[in-house]
């Protein structure tokens, strides 16, 4: 595995590394409106203390990884809001600004009372698709029209990129990739701009066998596998039910560390900008299927979309165990 941090905290994790849970969900449930263009990153924008807040919640709860509060947050999004380019790229920075803030006071406030749970956390920059900032449904359908080309996507990628790169994140995080084209550019992009922060890139599925486009997983995994800046491979904000299936196939497909964090199983509408209940699965059995993706290979698990400081809580209890205490006080 690339990326020396990231094999670090998954040894000290005892072997599986706790990831937050949904970013956007939480920032809701503390009062937040984010029905808005910028999703929950109109929050850097109007209250950037509740992004802090969930943050550390998420470490509260035993998250090792946390993940920044820019999935939505893109150059033409703020512009389109009246922001100049240095404003634009200032909300971008602070964003791994208040997760690094988070991480820091949340580690230090642990090692005076040495609570036996936790790790130093990793604090990674979330990068949303292009269908995220289209905010049309496309980030779950994968289908961005006929005239989109790589190069498009690249650039629409690039200058983000750069800004969140050298903010300090200890690594990079491309969430809900619905289709091969994006993985392509996004893999060249990170070669052309040589990014130095390793990075992971998780897909979304919505029938647990492609892609949300309807493209497999072997010919993605073809792509990422070529390239040494990407640590880590997974899926996200996909529904529990499909998680095991998707560790066994990643497993065939790559070498490279596997991350997992699905959502609650609840589906998006995106026309009505809604959450639908789900069709066939409970909440309670996301704490039961740890367990399994554990066995089947995942070296990162956490939550997405409609999970909760409580499930995270869940997953740390069931991955950790006692190991956490040993591992904790390594250090
Ligand atoms: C992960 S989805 C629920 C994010 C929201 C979507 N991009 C929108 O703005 O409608
Ligand atoms: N990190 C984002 C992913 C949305 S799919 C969030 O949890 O809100
Ligand atoms: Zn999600």
């Amino acid at each position: 595995m690339a990326g020396g941090a990231v094999e670090e905290i998954v040894r000290r994790a005892g072997g599986c590394a706790v990831i937050d849970g949904g970013f956007a969900t939480q920032l809701e449930a503390l009062g937040a409106d984010i029905n808005d263009p910028l999703w929950s990153a109109a929050c850097l924008i109007t209250k950037p203390h509740l992004i802090k807040e969930v943050h550390m919640q998420y470490l509260e709860a035993g998250a090792d990884v946390i993940i920044s509060s820019s999935y939505q947050a893109t150059i033409p999004g703020f512009l389109a809001r009246g922001m100049l380019l240095e404003e634009a790229e200032g909300l971008l920075r602070t964003s791994v600004e208040l997760a690094l803030e988070a991480r820091d006071e949340f580690w230090k406030s642990t090692l005076r009372k040495s609570k036996p749970v936790y790790n130093r956390a990793l604090v990674a920059a979330s990068v949303g698709s292009y269908g995220a900032y289209l905010a049309d449904g496309s980030e779950y359908s994968g289908s961005y029209g006929e005239d989109i080309t790589t190069e498009e996507l690249k650039d629409f990628h690039r200058r983000r990129l750069q800004v969140l790169g050298s903010a300090g994140p200890d690594l990079i995080a491309f969430e809900a990739i619905p289709n091969k084209m994006e993985a392509q550019a996004l893999v060249e992009l990170l070669e052309e701009e040589n990014i130095q922060v390793p990075s992971w890139i998780c897909f979304s599925s919505v029938d647990g066998k492609h892609l949300c486009s309807g493209e497999s997983f072997a010919d993605c995994l073809q792509i990422l596998n070529t390239s040494d800046k990407v640590a880590i491979v997974g899926v996200n904000c996909t529904p529990p039910q499909f998680i095991e299936g998707i560790i066994r196939e990643l497993k065939k497909q790559t070498k490279k560390a596997i991350a997992v964090y699905p959502n609650s199983g609840e589906v998006w509408d995106g026309r009505a900008k809604r959450w639908l209940p789900a069709e066939c699965f409970g909440h309670k059995s996301f704490d039961v299927l740890v367990k399994r993706w554990r066995e089947a290979g995942a070296s990162l698990i956490g939550g997405c979309c409609r999970t909760t400081p409580s499930t995270i809580r869940a997953v740390s209890r069931i991955l950790k165990g006692r190991t956490a205490y040993s591992a904790a006080h390594q250090i």
